[in-house]
């Protein structure tokens, strides 16, 4: 395979011996070198490596994923559904894309089960509460120690189940008492929510914020996940879209420190408070609506 590859523009032999292979690290030298960030004049990487690791994400198997942004809190909301049983699951649902969310779904045919919540997020009014009035049957979500209300108030090691596909819950507390990271059940994805950005971290400085704990979740949570598991955080304010396990215990620069220096990092990020925190907090611990 290698041959072959070594006679390829770069950008495709990664493209080929990724798909081929699923694995960076077995990639020649001189790929690896040009993957972080680079373009061709034709198309951005960063999209042929999103598709690559889509093709060889189990989709193929029968697993459909989207993933969807709300421009004005910069929210990530994902869609994964079973291809065979329609069943399906939202996370992370945003109040003012509802309208979308449902088209989308009824498009595709799918029969949305569970819309789950990674913590109660203080920058936006979360979307389940009015997703619960639009589509039958639909439960909410969201971590028990959230103190939040929900259909199901979620632990360590449950399961989110759609077919014959679930996403396990794992907990990383830190930015929010009740921050959850959901991971796909063969390990390829993982649902960071606010722990884990990419090239940062969710703040520690209102709610049940705390540094250290926020650090000891992401090392033993979720650096602990294989290295080529993607991660798809719950904001980006950078227009990026997706990283890895491998990529942020290297690149993360708050992550990368010491637990010490983790601390006096995010003691000094001195970031303006979120503008809808005064409404976002208390609609979200009624899941997004004052009756659910
Ligand atoms: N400007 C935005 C809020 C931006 C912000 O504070 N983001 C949070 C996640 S939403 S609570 C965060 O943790 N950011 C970490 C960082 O390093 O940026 C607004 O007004 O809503």
């Amino acid at each position: 395979m290698c041959s072959v590859v070594n006679r390829l523009k770069p950008v495709m032999a990664y493209k080929l011996c990724y798909q081929s292979t699923g694995y960076l690290r077995k990639l020649p030298v001189h790929i690896k070198h040009i993957v972080p960030g680079l373009c061709t004049r034709k198309q951005p990487l960063e999209s042929v490596i999103i598709r690559s690791y889509c093709s060889r994400m189990n989709l193929g198997k029968g697993i459909v994923f989207r993933q969807l942004f709300e421009s004005v809190s910069s929210t990530y909301t994902y869609l994964l559904a079973d291809k065979a049983s329609r069943e399906a699951v939202l996370i992370d649902p945003v109040l003012e894309t509802v309208d979308r969310d449902v088209k989308l779904i009824e498009e595709l045919g799918f029969n949305l089960k569970v819309a789950v919540n990674t913590h109660c997020h203080a920058d936006h009014i979360t979307g389940t509460g009015l997703l619960k009035t639009r589509l039958v049957g639909l439960k909410s979500a969201i971590s028990k120690h959230s103190g939040a209300n929900a259909d199901i108030l979620l632990s360590e090691g449950d399961k989110i189940r759609f077919g014959k596909y679930h996403l396990l819950v794992r907990e990383t507390p830190g930015h929010t008492d009740g921050c959850v990271t959901l991971v796909t059940g063969d390990h390829s994805m993982a649902f960071t929510g606010d722990a884990l950005l990419i090239r940062g971290c969710g703040r520690t400085d209102f709610q049940q914020g705390c540094s250290r704990r926020l650090y000891e979740s992401v090392h033993q949570k979720i650096f602990t996940l294989p290295p080529e598991c993607l991660i798809f955080p719950a904001h980006d304010y950078k227009g990026q879209t997706a990283s890895t396990v491998a990529e942020e215990k290297r690149f993360n620069p708050r992550l990368t420190k010491s637990v010490e220096e983790f601390v006096e990092i995010m003691a000094n990020l001195n970031l303006p408070k979120p503008a809808q925190i005064d409404i976002a907090v208390p609609a979200n611990l009624v899941c997004g609506v004052h009756e659910v």
